[in-house]
């Protein structure tokens, strides 16, 4: 049972449980091998909150007034977007998603593309092009299974509970009552009960992202392994049918040239056959491929073209009539055509059979949205450039013994030994929020010959190498700070997500740090107007760290800073993730080279940081705006988020100094860091916490929720684990106010909160939640052994997104106590990983020092297959 409840089902702090997701459920079947951990949904049930996006009618009207000349440049700026660029804005504030409760896990590897498919079967969210989302569902995309006795059909039902207008020569409406969907990312199952039949089907569907996995974690695939279950007294002839159509279900589909043929590949003893879509686009073109692994006693038939549209009853009539499909031969042309692919066992009296479906995408070349570089995808090293692939990505993925594979990434959230069992809801958060780090419209590409990723100042003249070994070995990875927030690996946020990379894929995040420390180094003087501020200013100014790398509808990493709301060469958060990243990176993975590599561009941030301490008392002061990731809370003088990150940053600058042996360097952050923490503690510790800012303003002394996100990093990094009294009461602190005095404390932490119990409504920003950062805060609560408050924190947010608000797969950005949120399926919320790090780092205290920590941490490298 789940460790937070006792016998009647109640939370030990005496919260309800709000499971009631699987209420609907009427059978008693629980499937084939379903794990009790994950996020469990009856395909009945239904979600009674319905929230809306956060719009400019839900701004209060002080709020109205002070972002009156933003609303007015926004919308001019949108004009000449939309309208005159015919492009699609990084962020479109008038045409956010609206919320559709339906998505689960998203299908393929990291960074070659997704399709996801929604907890009730359909396939419904679509970025094939890199960090390009089109939500559609496909109608005729799904599994029917055809159920045969004694040579004749006696069930055909198509497993969707829709009943759509189209394709009536189909039988819809399958009853979602006797199904359910479980998820536990990367892999996720349905169980179909069929009424009336004496058969359960349980649909296990599995996509390659692997811990420590370089290669198969990059492939875009994605395995359905079907068992069935006959509690008959008879043997069946069980066949389950799966139907494709070409596209995505965008207007595009239908512009000519696309083609279907039959394949069949035989190898290594092996073999798998299936139809292949060809997708003849001008930009990035591609193929589908809907293959099965031919078996002993399991008969593969397809139908290598069917027309989508009309009742279609000639595919379901082929079905019904043998429970097999005709098979011609020869490739058929058309523009809008389906595929289909049956495979039939027999399922002897009171016994079980498995049938296996694989679907592969090969889209090796892709061109951004300015189309200017070829970029080749990180799956090719294995698969080539052809775009002939997926019948062999098929045929390995089929023999791959995937589940040993994912086994270890659910197992190394267990072995931890823990003092305290997991929750249940906790194991669900952990994994299932990774379906970002794969449907963030990641990318990940090979590393051009002629890429420099030195920002042109190359080692030899004291810079950074062109092409650093790991990017090199390892590619170039992008993820989006959301689907809506179309910016990549935007980097105040990835402060907080980079813990599911740094644990998971640390090559990744290494590389990630290349890319940045090469921009870091680069300027872009091109003056453009800066829509918060109304002030013109250059793009990109030297010895910053970039907000983001860029844009996927233009040129990522070649232009950055997509973002134009503030000019960030002033933001003061920035520079100091950057070097607290590199420090605690460095602990985790003891890369020597890393450090050396990254030394000289951390000296430089913090000199370009520096010039923010304008009274020269060691601490750095915000600029009375919004300069910070909280890019819609205004911040003036010292402050306890940026005034925080800031000592730590110095922290990290002396140990880094010693390791790389200058004294200098040790001596001049050491003085900054004692005059920095005695100015810190007189001009904002309260007694009780941080006060917000030192401005003297009359909110300045909000509680927020994000004021030890410094020393949460010292402690992310081995650092910092000595007595922190005022950390532990200002912790404290933010458990009673902006925890349990919001939302009746079953909501996470809100960001602000004003000492008497109220949310600070002052700023847009103040008054949300943000999922992320909550998680982060429950990291630090433990590492600060206040387990249950951790806990109990960060169970509101994962209750809220995925019991209660159906947001599951989709974790916003932020949600206010009612009615709104904001920035669905967001970057942030990875930093779930951080609890992870932190449940480990304080149950396994005896580190050794000088080896790779991430295996101690419970995440084994032995497992890796590269
Ligand atoms: C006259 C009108 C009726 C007035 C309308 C006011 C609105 C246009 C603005 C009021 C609040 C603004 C939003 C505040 C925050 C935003 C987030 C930002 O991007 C990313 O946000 C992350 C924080 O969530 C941050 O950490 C990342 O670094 C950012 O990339 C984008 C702008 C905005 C949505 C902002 C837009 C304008 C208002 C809605």
């Amino acid at each position: 049972t789940d460790s937070c409840k006792d016998s009647q089902n109640t939370c030990k702090w005496g919260e309800k449980s709000t499971a009631d997701l699987m209420s609907r459920y009427v059978s008693k079947e629980m499937g084939y091998e379903v794990p009790k951990e994950g996020w469990r949904i009856c395909l009945a049930h239904e979600f009674k909150e319905k929230r809306k996006p956060f719009q400019a009618k839900d701004v209060s009207l002080s709020n109205v007034l002070e972002h009156v000349g933003l609303g007015i440049r926004y919308l001019k700026w949108w004009y000449k977007k939309t309208q005159v660029e015919k492009k699609a804005p990084f962020i479109d504030m008038f045409r956010a998603q609206p919320l559709r409760q339906i998505y689960g896990a998203p299908l393929g590897g990291i960074g070659g593309g997704t399709i996801t498919r929604g907890w009730r079967g359909e396939f419904c969210r679509w970025q094939l092009n890199p960090g390009m989302y089109h939500y559609k569902t496909v109608t005729a995309n799904q599994f029917t299974v055809c159920l045969r006795r004694g040579g004749q059909t006696v069930y055909q039902q198509v497993l969707s509970v829709e009943r759509p207008p189209t394709l009536q020569g189909w039988n819809w409406g399958y009853c979602g009552e006797y199904a359910f969907y479980h998820a536990l990312y990367p892999r996720a199952w349905t169980v179909y009960h069929l009424p009336g039949q004496n058969v359960t089907l349980t649909c296990r569907q599995v996509s390659p992202v692997i811990p420590h996995d370089y290669q198969d974690s990059s492939l875009p695939v994605a395995v359905f392994v079907w068992d069935i279950e006959n509690k008959n007294d008879y043997a069946l002839d069980v066949s389950i049918m799966f139907t494709m159509v070409n596209g995505s279900g965008h207007k595009d589909d239908k512009s000519g040239g696309h083609w279907n043929e039959p394949f069949h590949l035989e190898k290594e003893g092996e073999a798998v056959s299936g139809v292949l879509l060809h997708h003849c686009t001008t930009v990035n073109p591609y193929t589908l491929c809907i293959a099965a692994r031919e078996q002993p006693d399991r008969e593969v038939s397809h139908q290598t073209a069917f027309s989508p549209k009309g009742t279609c009853s000639s595919l379901w009539s082929d079905l019904i009539t043998d429970g097999r499909l005709d098979s011609p031969t020869g490739q058929c042309l058309k523009t809008k055509v389906g595929a289909a692919l049956a495979v039939g066992c027999s399922v002897p009296a009171q016994s079980r059979n498995t049938l296996e479906f694989c679907l592969a995408w090969d889209m090796p070349k892709i061109t951004f949205g300015s189309r200017e570089r070829e970029h080749i995808r990180r799956y090719t090293r294995y698969f080539g450039t052809k775009g002939d692939a997926s019948p062999s990505l098929s045929h390995y993925f089929h023999l791959f013994i995937i589940e040993d594979f994912v086994r270890v990434l659910a197992f190394s959230a267990y072995d931890c030994s823990p003092q305290h069992s997991l929750p249940s809801w906790y194991k669900s958060a952990l994994f299932n929020e990774l379906y970002f780090v794969a449907d963030g419209g990641t990318v990940w590409t090979e590393l051009s010959e002629d890429a420099d990723v030195s920002g042109g100042v190359r080692s030899e003249n004291g810079g950074l190498p062109a092409q650093p070994a790991v990017v090199k070995e390892y590619g170039r990875f992008a993820y989006l700070e959301g689907q809506e927030y179309r910016m990549y690996n935007t980097y105040d946020v990835h402060f907080y997500a980079s813990f599911a990379l740094i644990m998971l894929w640390p090559k990744l995040a290494l590389s990630v740090q290349y890319d940045i420390a090469g921009s870091v180094v680069q300027q872009d003087p091109t003056e453009r107007l800066h829509l918060m501020s109304g002030r013109y200013s250059p793009v990109k100014s030297k010895n910053v760290v970039p907000h983001d790398i860029g844009d996927p509808d233009d040129e990522p990493w070649q232009r950055v800073n997509a973002y134009l709301i503030h000019d960030t060469a002033d933001w003061k958060d920035l520079n100091l993730k950057f070097v607290l990243q590199v420090y605690r990176d460095v602990h985790l993975t003891q890369d020597n080279q890393y450090l050396r590599d990254m030394w000289p561009v951390c000296q430089a941030v913090m000199e370009s940081e520096l010039k923010f301490d304008l009274d020269g008392d060691g601490l750095i002061e915000n600029s009375g705006y919004a300069d910070q990731t909280y890019d819609g809370w205004t911040v003036t003088g010292p402050s306890a988020y940026c005034g925080g990150l800031w000592l730590a940053s110095l922290c990290v600058m002396c140990k880094m100094a010693r390791l790389v042996e200058s004294e200098e360097s040790y001596q001049r952050y050491r003085d900054l860091l004692d005059r920095g923490s005695a100015a810190f503690d007189k001009l904002l510790w309260n007694g009780k916490y941080y006060n917000y800012d030192s401005s003297g303003r009359d909110l300045s002394n909000s509680v927020m929720s994000d004021q030890c996100a410094g020393h949460w990093f010292l402690r992310a990094s081995g650092l910092g684990d000595g007595e922190y009294q005022k950390i532990q009461t200002a912790l404290k602190s933010i458990f009673d106010l902006n925890v349990m005095s919001f939302a009746g404390g079953q909501m996470g932490a809100v960001n602000g909160m004003r000492p008497e119990g109220v949310p600070d409504r002052s700023s847009v920003q103040s008054d949300e939640v943000w999922i992320g950062v909550v998680y982060g805060l429950a990291a630090t609560m433990i590492h600060e052994g206040m387990w249950e408050e951790g806990m109990r924190s960060a169970e509101g947010c994962y209750r809220t997104v995925w019991e209660r608000l159906g947001m599951a797969f989709q974790t916003p950005e932020a949600y206010c106590e009612k009615g709104i949120y904001r920035s669905l399926a967001y970057m942030r919320p990875l930093s779930v990983w951080a609890m992870q790090l932190a449940l480990n780092t304080s149950q396994k205290s005896q580190t050794p020092s000088s080896t790779n920590r991430l295996a101690m941490y419970g995440v084994s490298q032995a497992v890796s297959k590269s």
